[in-house]
């Protein structure tokens, strides 16, 4: 190929919130100028002549969402096996919070997002003995090996898929070594350090090897892309959602947020489920479908919700009153009030503006449980 046409491709979609239609294109960008060209799938012909764009190559993946022109694209897959080759190549690892360790799933998430490692999927769930069986094979018939599935299958727990440049060293370093006593002495800061309670229950797991991590993420995430995992999500007696919005996931906030929710948590809740999602603009919309008509961010809301991941968490309570304990926390729906008004609100420290907002929280004692069952019932 001539070095002036040698181009990476990608196969996007773009959301015409007004039209209500998904548009297909396909984004090229030439390797000897950086410029860019944008072809319409739909009309066939070429939307966007070659032109000089900076596009962030390191910010490019499937299923990631990339600006041109004030156009929000969200790259679908590889137009072809030459920008596969090239792009597909990121580490990846599988990473676990161990039972025993839930109650800190926001301080190990915050330190991972600090570690500069991408969170690519996330779920709490129940560890199911199939799964297990599978995960530790070869530790199958090791004098451990009982206690290992006891505990692995005894309380909720949390997957991960990890990514970064060594990232299975980089989360292996975190964890820290095996035994807790060890680590402790060896690397104080390291999560087995702080959160292990033995070597059983040693916090933190992470795939020894690319292979190994390839491995894992397929057992556990399905090498389909369904989870085969049950959600720890628990809706009794009573429950409510918050979201966390896809620029504070962007901006590595997640683990922030969460700690903060947990500090204003009341002695009568906990989180019972945290998991990853990515929603297209229909599932979004299904879910503010209450909010259409009754406020006039509600296009701005669906485009931003469908940008990219977001965090759904299920607050599980013994009173209903954790709704409006949550809203309150959330703070006022413009971060820019809250910042006036509510300094210490999640909104007023993680937010921008009415859209841009950190968090969505269930309004309603009515709606709160239809909206942690659009994510840990229906989605699952
Ligand atoms: N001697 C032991 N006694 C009890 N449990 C053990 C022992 N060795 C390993 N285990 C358990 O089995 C898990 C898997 O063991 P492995 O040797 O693969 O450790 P690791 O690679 O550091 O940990 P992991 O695989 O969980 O990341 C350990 O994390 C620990 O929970």
């Amino acid at each position: 190929m001539a070095e002036y046409r040698k181009r990476y491709a990608f196969n996007c979609e773009y959301y015409d919130v007004a039209a209500d239609l998904i548009r297909p294109y396909t984004l090229f960008y030439y390797l000897s100028d950086g410029t860019i060209e944008m072809f319409d799938e739909r009309t066939k012909r070429c939307f966007l002549k070659r032109t000089t764009f900076p596009l962030d190559l390191d910010a490019l993946d499937i299923d990631r969402h990339v600006k041109i022109f004030g156009r929000q694209l969200k790259i679908v897959s590889y137009g072809d096996a030459f920008t596969k080759t090239a792009f597909d190549s990121v580490e990846r690892t599988y990473a676990m919070i161990k039972p025993g360790t839930f109650e800190h799933v926001p301080s190990i998430i915050s330190r991972i997002e600090e570690s500069g490692l991408v969170i690519h999927r996330l779920k709490s769930a129940r560890m199911s003995e199939e799964i297990a069986g599978r995960l530790y094979k070869e530790h199958d018939g090791k004098s451990f090996y009982p206690n290992l599935m006891k505990m692995i299958t005894s309380e909720p727990m949390c997957v991960m898929e990890l990514r970064g440049e060594g990232c299975v060293k980089r989360w292996r370093d975190l964890m820290g070594p095996t035994n807790p006593e060890t680590a402790k002495r060896e690397n104080p800061r390291s999560l087995r350090a702080l959160y292990a309670k033995n070597i059983t229950y040693n916090a933190v797991h992470g795939s020894d090897s690319s292979s190994s991590a390839e491995r894992e993420l397929g057992i556990v995430f399905g090498d389909d892309g369904k989870c085969p995992l049950r959600s720890t999500a628990s809706a009794t007696p009573f429950c409510t959602c918050v979201v966390i919005l896809p620029h504070a996931v962007k901006e590595k906030k997640v683990g922030s947020i969460l700690q903060h929710l947990d500090k204003s948590l009341p002695s009568n809740a906990f989180i019972s489920a945290v998991q990853m999602f990515t929603l297209t603009p229909e599932q979004t919309k299904e879910f503010y479908a209450v909010y259409e008509g009754a406020t006039p961010e509600y296009s701005a809301m669906v485009r931003h919700l469908s940008s990219d991941s977001c965090v759904a968490v299920c607050i599980s309570s013994e009173s209903e009153e954790i709704v409006g304990k949550m809203r309150e926390w959330a703070g006022p729906k413009d971060s820019v009030i809250a910042k006036a008004i509510r300094k210490e609100s999640a909104r007023a420290l993680f937010g921008y503006d009415s859209v841009q907002n950190a968090v969505h929280v269930s309004d309603l004692v009515e709606e709160a449980p239809v909206e942690c069952g659009y994510f840990f019932k229906l989605l699952q």
